[in-house]
């Protein structure tokens, strides 16, 4: 995948970081909304399907509320954000309105990425809007989320948004140029990583988790989006939201910000969903045959490969498979709860019925529902 042919790709996700969005703490940055809105409706002329990916409520809430400081407890961001998500759907959709745009406002939480059927209708709801030509403007929904259910930043918001709509490009838009081979922000002689494949291993020693006074993840949560939306075969460009027609140039193909690309193969909708899923219920030790099993062959997971059984988890909670030293081999939706597989760990396919009273399923983890880490 190389710039042209992402250039010239339909469906993007853009997001725009909590550091590129405001101005300097005193709310949001009118004058740079109007210039990705001017931006985005030249792409949309392009033929682009565009999904938005914006964070500044807490910020513009501050602002509104007259707080100098970001609030230190959770309901008191979460109303924070109430106040201000008001006025950042406005702000874009004023914008929108000059070219002609429709947006429309999209907030999402963990669960409803987590949850299958919502998963499903929130796809469905995307899919339509992009069909009416409306420009969905998402943002986490931080009045409902509370911290063990919370993304917490967007640019995963926006990974899972590209794996959603299967976006062709994630452009992560912040305040630096791209991502550095270390953080700009201490080592002036940092320099610019201009193209990666993502399988580089060496990516993930260079971005830093330090960020700027609004920003969440810092570099490091960009790389994990870039690999997320890898999974639906998105490649993704981080570049520095500030420079002049930036989303222009990436759709001309020009070489700036960093290119992350996509080395997997992509990965069914269904495996990303579950791939995708932040809770982990409880762990599966296997052993050595089935570690290389699940591997080499790609099979399902049987009770006879299950060592050890640990956590509280239900039918259909995904659990993490591990081998005997603790390393994750995978990821999957348990077909039984916990006290049932306790019941049948290390047993063969022929000795279920005894172990459980009643005729089970053969497959502990269904290989469909089952991701190799
Ligand atoms: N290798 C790196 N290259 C670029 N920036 C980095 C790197 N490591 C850490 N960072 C930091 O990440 C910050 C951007 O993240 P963040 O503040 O969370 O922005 P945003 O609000 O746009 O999500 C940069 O200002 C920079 O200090
Ligand atoms: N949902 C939050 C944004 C979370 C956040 O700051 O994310 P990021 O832009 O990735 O640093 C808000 O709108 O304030």
């Amino acid at each position: 995948m190389d710039r042209h042919k992402l250039a010239v790709s339909k469906r993007w996700v853009i997001k725009v970081g909590s550091s590129l969005v405001t101005a300097k703490g005193q709310g949001l940055d009118h004058e740079a909304i109007a210039d990705w809105c001017a931006q985005i409706a030249a792409l949309r002329r392009q033929g682009k399907q565009i999904v938005l990916v914006s964070s500044g409520a807490v910020a513009e809430g501050m602002a509104r509320l007259g707080f100098k400081k970001r609030p230190g407890t959770l309901h008191e961001l979460q109303a924070t954000a109430a106040v201000g998500q008001m006025g950042l759907v406005r702000a874009y959709e004023d914008e929108f309105k000059k070219h002609g745009l429709r947006a429309a406002q999209v907030l999402l939480t963990h669960e409803d990425v987590a949850d299958r059927g919502r998963y499903l209708n929130a796809r469905s709801t995307f899919n339509t809007l992009l069909e009416f030509g409306v420009v969905p403007v998402v943002n986490e929904n931080d009045t409902v989320s509370t911290d063990e259910i919370r993304l917490g930043d967007n640019d995963t918001l926006g990974a899972l948004t590209a794996n959603l709509i299967d976006a062709n490009l994630l452009v992560i838009l912040t305040d630096q140029e791209g991502l550095f081979d270390s953080d700009p922000r201490h080592n002036p002689e940092a320099k610019l990583i201009s193209e990666a494949e993502l399988s580089d291993s060496r990516l993930a020693g260079m971005a830093g988790d330090s960020k700027g006074e609004l920003g969440r993840g810092g570099m490091r949560t960009k790389l994990s989006a870039a690999h997320t939306a890898a999974r639906s075969g998105a490649a993704t460009v981080i570049a520095f939201g500030r420079k002049s027609d930036a989303l222009l140039r990436i759709a001309q193909g020009e070489t700036i910000g960093s290119l992350l690309k996509p080395a997997q193969g992509v990965m069914a909708a269904r495996k990303r969903w579950i791939a995708g899923q932040l809770q982990l219920r409880g762990k599966l030790v296997l052993d050595d045959g089935a570690v290389r099993v699940l591997r080499e062959q790609g099979r399902s997971l049987l009770p006879v490969g299950v060592k050890r059984v640990e956590g509280e988890f239900e039918r259909g909670d995904l659990v993490q498979c591990l081998d005997a030293e603790g390393r994750e081999i995978a990821r999957g939706l348990s077909n039984y709860a916990a006290a049932e597989a306790q019941k049948i760990a290390g047993a063969r396919s022929e000795e279920l019925e005894a172990r459980l009273g009643y005729v089970g399923e053969v497959e502990i983890v269904h290989r469909d529902n089952l991701v190799l880490a």
